[in-house]
């Protein structure tokens, strides 16, 4: 027993003392949790409250989708986390275990999220900051960033090796955590490893070491960083020696010798496709003076009887390849048909992966589609039967009516509506892709444009309207001009749906020749319509 002589006692101060201690350091953390906890519950409070005001205003800004998808992925865990550690009482209502029926994003979602935004930053030209302070072309769209918002987004490229615009946004968070002062799970070491790791593995061990050093100076025990610096400091002497014999002409190697990608040398290595690409769905291209006075715009009452009583408003975005837009040829009853009959059905974009033979989502279409029959609506097929009246077209060996969703950055790349001749598809169809006619479902605030980049052509959605144009040269060959893309869409939902009409059955409408140049895709008209109502 201790009480029986004082000295005995004594030692129990000290144990007295380290309880303090110890249950002021515990209150201490619970109070930091509870106190994180209460800054997720302000933020989400906050940002469902803006969500409420104007869903698709809301969700259609690729700041907010990302941050949403965050909140419930990354944040989420740390909030579970948070809670795992307090009582039990608190354990039982664990957000999830309550919840098992709703909705949540994984951490793929998450990194989709932010290769979106990267996406759109390059082909729309936007800044870091910019995004970050939740402006999208000088406009102010949602909230800003946190450190950690800015953080979790750095760290899902880095982990996809996209380590430039890791980098990027790496600094953004770095900016950010020093002013924030907010209790992160992650520290101001943490950021700065991921600077340095990432100027590493881009080559550029100068900006390495010294961000290594800003590391140590903050946490001089940081142990991967002390054990870094030497390593990236020998490699850089190793490095600079070998440029110095070259100098001399004497290292006995090919001189080939891994450099920096610059950001400059990254933009030149584009092709000049993707620079076209990129320039037409920012709108920076205009047709020239030659093609701009031969567009002209009418009412079609030709290609069906029909249209002498609802003639369509066509007009010519370019000639020979004729690329054509019809205007109000959906109606809102019928949009809206189309997307709630799509909706359910819908299914990620896939290819076959040669490697595995499995199904994987495309990279280079990010989009969810599906396919509508004829027979299962009469809306659909009036949508068929108008196809056939607009473009003159045989409908007997079309395909089903294709709607796409695109969502945040969603895209497709440039390529080919018909098949190359190597390509061996659409047997069943009876032929290649004759016609493409795409239908505008939505109007996209800002992006989402199809760019014709051999035409240099860009034509911006709007809702109700439909683009046409022949895939292939009278003589069946695939026209190379057609060539087209669906840029990211930058703010907004983008609907379209699309009928692909084929060969088949237009042996008598269009025979073919082998001429090798395409007609005008409407013949010349007697009379224009106006004349009839006057
Ligand atoms: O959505 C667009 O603007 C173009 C879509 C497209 O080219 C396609 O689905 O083949
Ligand atoms: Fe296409």
């Amino acid at each position: 027993e201790l009480f029986t002589a004082i000295s005995d006692v004594e030692p129990l101060l000290e144990t007295h003392k380290k309880i303090i201690d110890d249950l002021e350091d515990y209150i201490k953390k619970e109070e930091d949790r509870l106190q994180a906890l209460k800054r997720h519950l302000v933020i989400y409070r906050r940002e469902h409250e803006q969500a409420m005001e104007d869903i698709p205003n809301y969700l259609g800004n690729p700041i907010n989708a990302f941050t949403l998808i965050k909140r419930l992925t990354i944040d989420l865990d740390d909030i579970e986390k948070s809670i795992e550690i307090g009582t039990e009482y608190i354990k039982n209502i664990t957000i999830i275990n309550n919840h098992a029926n709703v909705k949540y994003p994984t951490l793929e979602d998450l990194t989709g999220a932010a290769q979106a935004l990267t996406r759109l930053q390059q082909t729309y030209k936007l800044e870091v900051k910019d995004l970050s302070e939740g402006r999208l072309n000088g406009v102010v769209y949602s909230t800003p960033m946190s450190a950690g918002d800015c953080y979790e987004l750095g760290k899902a490229l880095y982990n996809e090796k996209d380590y430039e615009n890791a980098l990027d946004w790496m600094n953004e968070a770095l900016y950010k955590y020093v002013d924030e002062d907010q209790p992160y799970p992650f520290s101001e070491a943490d950021i700065l490893e991921y600077i340095s790791f990432s100027h590493y593995l881009l080559g550029d061990l100068k900006s390495a070491i010294e961000w290594t050093k800003n590391l140590l100076l903050i946490e001089p025990k940081h142990s991967r960083a002390a054990g870094n610096l030497p390593h990236y400091q020998k490699a850089l002497q190793e490095k600079e020696l070998k440029a110095k014999k070259r100098r001399k002409g004497d290292t006995g190697e090919p001189d080939i010798e891994y450099e920096p990608q610059a950001k400059e040398s990254r933009s030149n290595s584009y092709s000049a496709e993707r620079q076209s690409y990129e320039a037409l769905c920012r709108g920076e291209k205009e047709l020239p003076p030659e093609i701009t006075k031969t567009l002209t715009c009418r009412y079609m009452t030709e290609n069906h009887p029909f249209l002498k009583l609802a003639p369509v408003k066509m007009e010519y975005l370019y000639r020979n390849p004729d690329i054509i837009v019809f205007n109000d040829v959906l109606s809102e009853y019928e949009i809206d048909y189309i997307k709630r009959l799509a909706q359910p059905r819908f299914r990620r974009a896939t290819v076959h992966d040669p490697a595995t033979g499995e199904l994987v989502p495309a990279h280079y279409r990010i989009s969810k589609s599906a396919w509508l029959k004829d027979e299962e609506s009469a809306i659909v097929a009036r949508v068929s039967r108008r196809v056939a009246h607009i473009t003159g077209l045989s409908m007997t060996t079309a395909e089903e009516l294709q709607v796409v969703n695109y969502g945040i950055g969603g895209h497709y790349d440039p390529h080919f509506d018909f098949a190359r001749k190597e390509e061996n598809a659409f047997e069943k169809f009876n032929g290649n892709r004759i016609a493409t006619v795409l239908f505008y479902m939505s109007d996209v605030a800002q992006g989402g444009a199809t760019v014709f980049t051999e035409l240099g052509l860009s034509v911006f959605p709007r809702r109700g309207s439909a683009v046409f144009w022949l895939n292939l040269h009278p003589s069946g060959e695939g026209d190379l001009a057609t060539r087209h893309a669906a840029c990211p869409v930058l703010r907004g939902s983008k609907w379209v749906c699309n009928k692909w009409i084929h060969q088949g059955g237009q042996e008598l409408i269009r025979p073919c020749n082998l001429e090798y140049q395409k007609e005008s895709i409407i013949r010349p008209i007697p009379q224009p319509i106006e004349k009839f109502f006057r």
